[in-house]
């Protein structure tokens, strides 16, 4: 196989049961040289498993995956482009007694470090302290260094940006920014829709396990469109205000509150067979667009799905 031209990742019916419990199932997409993917969805969905799965630390039920051509089933595959790699769990827990300068020597060693001082100025930490004594956010700073300083091509993260406060956050776009500028790859999983708003180029959504959307930003969100909200006199049928071009339609306090495309044509017929007290229109937020895809509960285990955020929440 051509390993130039490979792709950074690429998914293939990738499954993952543990047990009877469903991880993740039938994922097919690929992720392009220079993209910044956000993968999406509620607790649970699935998204660590398939980081996990990735990153050869999980083997799958079934399917399979590939970075830069070398597939994370193949253990001596995997190794040869590992060095391209770079790692950011979800959990960050260095082994607790060293000081982060020991653990930045010990990665460096392990697969280079030429952004090291560079990427300490701009996320610094205690570096002589023992990581115990470390906060949160310090700890995730570290883990940045550590995951970022030998330059990988491939940058795969788990929640980066949790335990990050918001000057750091920022930081950490900019930093995803100038690598996909210089042609390198960054994929990570999120709950905050403002930053895959601010950072990805595309985003993949997960609920249940299975991809239930692929699409860039730019897209989702002019498909989204337009934010209508209606007071009507009179109570119109429950299905009176569903119709083709409409995304979502919610009921509250007597008001009805559309997403759609920017077609009015349709929803102006059907206003017109009512008395209409009050109307607005405005764009469509990214929470507005999302909000359908983790709102409803369609599938068969009828989980309740969670809100995603706006913020660092
Ligand atoms: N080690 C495990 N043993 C059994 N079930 C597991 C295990 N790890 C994950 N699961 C289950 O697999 C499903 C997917 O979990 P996963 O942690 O991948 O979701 P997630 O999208 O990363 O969630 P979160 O946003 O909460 O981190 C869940 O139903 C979870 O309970």
């Amino acid at each position: 196989m051509n390993r130039a031209a490979s792709r950074p990742i690429e998914l293939d019916s990738l499954t993952k049961y543990y047990g009877d419990v469903r991880g993740v199932e039938d994922l097919t997409f690929g992720v392009d040289r220079g993209e910044i993917f956000g993968f999406l969805g509620p607790n649970g969905a699935g998204k660590s498993t398939a980081i996990r799965l990735l990153l050869g630390l999980l083997k799958p039920t079934d399917g399979t995956a590939s970075l830069f051509g070398a597939s994370i089933s193949e253990r001596n595959e995997l190794r040869t482009v590992k060095a391209r790699l770079g790692y950011l769990p979800s959990d960050v827990t260095f082994y607790s007694r060293v000081t982060g300068r020991e653990v930045l020597d010990h990665f460096g060693r392990l697969r280079g470090e030429k952004r090291r001082e560079e990427l300490l100025e701009r996320f610094p930490v205690p570096l002589d302290r023992p990581v115990a004594t470390y906060s949160s956010g310090n700890e995730q700073k570290l883990a940045i260094v550590a995951a970022f300083m030998h330059e990988p091509d491939l940058a795969i993260m788990d929640e980066p940006t949790s335990g990050l406060d918001p000057l750091v956050q920022n930081e950490f776009y900019e930093l995803l920014d100038a690598r996909r500028d210089a042609g390198r790859t960054s994929f990570f999983s999120s709950h905050i829709l403002s930053e895959v708003r601010r950072v990805c180029d595309r985003v993949g959504i997960i609920r249940n396990g299975r991809l239930i959307e692929l699409d860039t930003v730019d897209n989702l969100l002019s498909e989204g469109g337009t934010v209508v909200t209606v007071r009507l006199a009179e109570e119109p049928p429950a299905d009176a205000l569903e119709f083709p071009g409409v995304a979502t339609v919610d009921r509250l306090n007597g008001e009805y509150r559309f997403v759609l495309a920017r077609e009015f044509d349709a929803l102006i017929d059907r206003l017109g067979e009512y008395t209409v007290l009050d109307l607005s229109v405005r764009e469509a937020s990214i929470e507005d667009v999302f909000m359908h895809f983790y709102g409803e509960t369609d599938d068969r285990d009828g989980d309740a799905a969670d809100t995603p955020t706006s913020d660092g929440g």
